[in-house]
């Protein structure tokens, strides 16, 4: 499996939801949406699973020497933004419905049905009607009844909303297993701590355009325009002495004899060793790297109306 997106453009009325995007996602990859509210996500989402045509632009999917426009339904898992669900069914009622419109005969349901209520823990709740349960655990339901076909590939959109974090890890863990089963899975999510741990790839989208893209490594290259530096020193040091120091650009005190250092643009990590080194020993020195909840605030505020992008 392996989709190309190739500028592709939406307009709903006057709104432009979706300008220019092109991304590409290979085979057993997990690929993450990312962006505000109105961003655009669920709107490539449902030009994917073809519910919508993007107005210009190409998207092509590719799955055994076959070429689509869209993903055919026997080819996928979708979690819909608007879940849907039947209240007054059981799980497993509701489950064997959606899994035999998937083709599988009730036996072959059943089968996978056992194993994913054990991943989370609904075994015993697999007789209860669905309006009985939490709104986390219809979520539960709603991402088993999306994989019980074994699609090659899975569209989850906003997988981990109104689930609290001990769900959110059950639904990373989820996701884990679908790539460990060859599964190609494509997901839009606010939560950044979530996605980091498991996306492959990932788009930061913005009012209908991509801000950033690519690996976490490589998002973190572009969007992290400072290298920053926490150091311990053995001895006390002042703010004077660091700010003549040529490879700091600037310097925050920390508590006790640490600092946060940032480092002046041209200078390597092991001249500043040498410089700092010349003014006491060091206890500690460690590398800051930004998470991707700090990269992506920074991205976007940079994409705020006036903002310097
Ligand atoms: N059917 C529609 N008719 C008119 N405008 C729409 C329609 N669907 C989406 N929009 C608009 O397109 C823009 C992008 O919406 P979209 O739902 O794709 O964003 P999103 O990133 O999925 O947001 P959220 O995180 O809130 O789900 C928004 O301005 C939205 O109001």
């Amino acid at each position: 499996m392996q989709l190309i997106v190739t500028a592709i453009n939406k307009a709903y009325a006057s709104v432009q939801a979706v300008k220019q995007v092109s991304f590409q996602i290979n085979s057993g990859e997990i690929f993450a949406l990312l962006g505000p509210n109105g961003a655009g996500k669920s709107s490539i989402i449902r030009m994917l699973v073809g519910m919508t045509r993007p107005d210009s632009g190409s998207i092509m999917i590719s799955y055994q020497d076959q070429h689509y426009d869209h993903v055919p339904r026997r080819l996928l898992g979708y979690l819909p933004e608007d879940r849907g669900l039947y209240p007054d069914k059981s799980i497993e009622k509701n489950l064997l419905y959606l899994a035999q419109l998937h083709g599988l005969t009730k036996a072959q349901a059943l089968t996978e049905m056992d194993g994913w209520l054990q991943v989370f823990e609904l075994t015993e709740r697999r007789h209860d009607e669905l309006k009985q349960l939490s709104k986390g655990n219809q979520q539960k339901v709603q991402l088993i009844a999306a994989v019980l076909h074994q699609p090659a590939l899975v569209i989850l959109d906003e997988p981990f909303s109104g689930l609290d974090p001990i769900n959110q890890e059950k639904v990373v863990e989820f996701l884990r297993q679908l790539k460990a089963r060859g599964m190609t899975v494509i997901l839009s999510a606010h939560q950044m701590a979530m996605v980091e741990k498991l996306a492959d790839h990932m788009l930061l989208m913005a009012h209908g355009q991509v801000v950033l893209a690519g690996t976490l490594e490589h998002i973190r290259a572009q969007g992290q325009s400072q290298r920053q530096m926490k150091v311990g020193f053995a001895a006390a040091v002042s703010m004077e002495q660091l700010q003549q120091l040529s490879g700091i650009a600037s310097a925050e005190a920390l508590s006790g004899h640490y600092w946060l250092l940032t480092l002046a643009d041209t200078v390597t990590v092991a001249l500043c060793l040498q410089q700092l080194l010349q003014l006491a020993e060091l206890t500690q020195v460690e590398m800051q790297t930004a998470d991707l909840h700090q990269l992506y605030l920074a991205a976007m505020a940079k994409h705020q109306p006036g903002g310097a992008v």
